[in-house]
This record gives C-alpha cells, sequence and structure tokens, in this order.
C-alpha cells in the first residue's frame, strides 16, 4: 500500500478516489502533490478493477493553485530544464473517465486541474478562476488553453486579463461545469456519476473519451474519421454483442470489459 502525504487515496467499488489533502495551505499545488496527484491517478488507470476516478478537495478548496511560497524563488534554467509543472500533463493522458469535484476555490493551477478531468461538477460554492496575472505570470498548466476552449475567448480573455473569480452558476452558463450541486451532497453526487460510468463497458468507455477529446485537437472531418473508426472497433468487442442482447431481451447489460 502507497503512503501518501498530501492526498487520501481510496477504492470505492470501481471507483478510484483521490482526495487532495493540504487543508492549512488550500489545497496549494507543491511539488509533493503534484508527484502523488499523478502516480495514485496512474495506478488507478492501470488497474482493471478501477472504471472511473474521481479528484476532489475539501469544503474550502478543491485547491488555491500552485504553491506560491514553493516557487517564488524559482529561476528560468532550472524550471525550463526540469520542464517544471511537466508532469501534470500525464493527468491528461489518463485513459478512464475522471470526474473533477470541486468545493470552494479552484483558482490558477486548481481550476488547471478541474480541466484536466472530463467531467466538472461544481458545488454552489465553488469559485473559479486564473488569478496568475496578478502574481506577474500567466497559467502554465493549460489554462489559457483550455479555459478559452471551454469558454470561448471573450470570457477567458477577461477572466485571465482581470484575475476576476467567477461562482459555481457562471461557471455552469459558460459552460465550463457540467452541473450544480448542493455542497452537502457533492462527494455523492460525483460518486454516483463515477459509479455509473464505471458500470458501462470499459472499451466503450475509453473509445468515447478519447473520441470526445479529439474534438478538442483535430479538424471535423478528421474527428469524424476518428470516432467512425473507433466505432467499428467497438463492433469486436464483447461488451456490443452483451450490450445490444440485454437491449433485445429486455434486460440489464452484465459488460465483461473486454
Ligand atoms: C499553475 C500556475 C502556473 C500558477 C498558479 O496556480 S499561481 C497561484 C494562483 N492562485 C492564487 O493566486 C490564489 C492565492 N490564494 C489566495 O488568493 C487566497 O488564499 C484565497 C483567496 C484563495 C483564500 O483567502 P483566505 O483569506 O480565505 O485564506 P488565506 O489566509 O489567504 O490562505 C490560507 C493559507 O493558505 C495559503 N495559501 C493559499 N493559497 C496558496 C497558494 N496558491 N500557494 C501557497 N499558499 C497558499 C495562505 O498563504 C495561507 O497560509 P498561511 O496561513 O500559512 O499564511
Amino acid at each position: 500500500m502507497t503512503e501518501y502525504e498530501t492526498i487520501l487515496v481510496e477504492r470505492r467499488g470501481r471507483v478510484g478516489l483521490i482526495t487532495l489533502n493540504r487543508p492549512k495551505a488550500l489545497n496549494a499545488l507543491n511539488t509533493r502533490l503534484m508527484t502523488e496527484v499523478v502516480a495514485a491517478a496512474k495506478d488507478f488507470d492501470r488497474d482493471p478493477e478501477i472504471g472511473c476516478l474521481v479528484i476532489t478537495g475539501s469544503e474550502k478548496a478543491f485547491a488555491a493553485g500552485a504553491d506560491i511560497k514553493e516557487m517564488q524563488d524559482n529561476r528560468f534554467p532550472e524550471v525550463y530544464l526540469d520542464d517544471w509543472l511537466g508532469p501534470w500533463d500525464e493527468l491528461g493522458r489518463l485513459r478512464k473517465p475522471v470526474v473533477a469535484a470541486v468545493a470552494g476555490y479552484a483558482l490558477g493551477g486548481g481550476c488547471e486541474l478541474a480541466m484536466l478531468c472530463d467531467i466538472l461538477l461544481a458545488a454552489d460554492t465553488a469559485q473559479f478562476g486564473q488569478p496568475e496575472i496578478k502574481l506577474g505570470v500567466i497559467p502554465g498548466i493549460g489554462g489559457s488553453q483550455r479555459l478559452t476552449r471551454a469558454i470561448g475567448k471573450a470570457k477567458a480573455m477577461e477572466l485571465c486579463l482581470t484575475g476576476r473569480m467567477m461562482g459555481a452558476e457562471e461557471a455552469e452558463r459558460a459552460g465550463l461545469v457540467s452541473r450544480i450541486v448542493p455542497a452537502a451532497d457533492l462527494l455523492t453526487e460525483a460518486l454516483a456519476t463515477a459509479e455509473k460510468v464505471a458500470a458501462m463497458s470499459a472499451p466503450a468507455a475509453v473509445m468515447m473519451k478519447e473520441s470526445v477529446n479529439r474534438a478538442f485537437e483535430t479538424t471535423l472531418a478528421e474527428g469524424v474519421r476518428f470516432e467512425r473508426r473507433l466505432f467499428h472497433a467497438a463492433f469486436a468487442t464483447a461488451d456490443q454483442k452483451e450490450g445490444m442482447a440485454a437491449f433485445a431481451e429486455k434486460r440489464k447489460p452484465s459488460f465483461q470489459n473486454r
């Protein structure tokens, strides 16, 4: 069993739950936390018993950004040569779906971490923002790119250039989050959503995630072609036979994840 210092890691049936746990620093993302989150998420991603992940924080903060005190004395040659913050990109390469359950502050790297996930659920207390400009820097884990793709240039530009936070309702209207839930229900709702995903055919869920994500990386024609190829490939799985037989026989499917 791996020992972690800055996160809590639990299995809830077929769901892998990662809880950021630096409460005194509002879950500021230091190097240790980055290393631990990435390692735990990759372990779950490799685990055939896990079908979906949930990443969450505390009531007050999902994460208040990269750890400012840790990075304030950084110098260009070191951060450049070490590709500092690069390991976060590995979360974007996870094959299994990931649900972000966000309450309180999701700022800077915290907002970027949420956007690295696939389904974003927000508590009514959630506050999103990219305030790096106030520190004399810009986002470094994809914030200027993913926020712009999620909510469009007009709003992303305003938020990034002013550092203004946006609440859960504005974030939902803008298309950043899929749903708002009362703060007290956030984890229950996130786990229920993740369980629903984990109960689907694992190959179909991985194909679905890959196909939706492709929409951000390619032209419409290429994306449609990519989707068609994966759709064809789904007919090579036992789960396609089971899913369609279950429909015809008016029963629930029992997927074998192959
Ligand atoms: C990824 C990249 C490239 C960049 C970034 O993410 S830069 C960081 C972006 N985030 C921020 O700028 C937010 C910084 N935090 C705040 O503005 C405030 O903490 C707050 C508005 C989120 C909450 O304010 P509140 O008054 O409720 O709480 P504080 O007393 O300010 O914070 C409690 C405790 O946590 C420490 N803290 C908070 N955020 C960070 C952070 N990002 N890095 C390091 N430490 C952080 C804060 O210093 C305080 O600790 P102490 O009591 O020990 O001072």
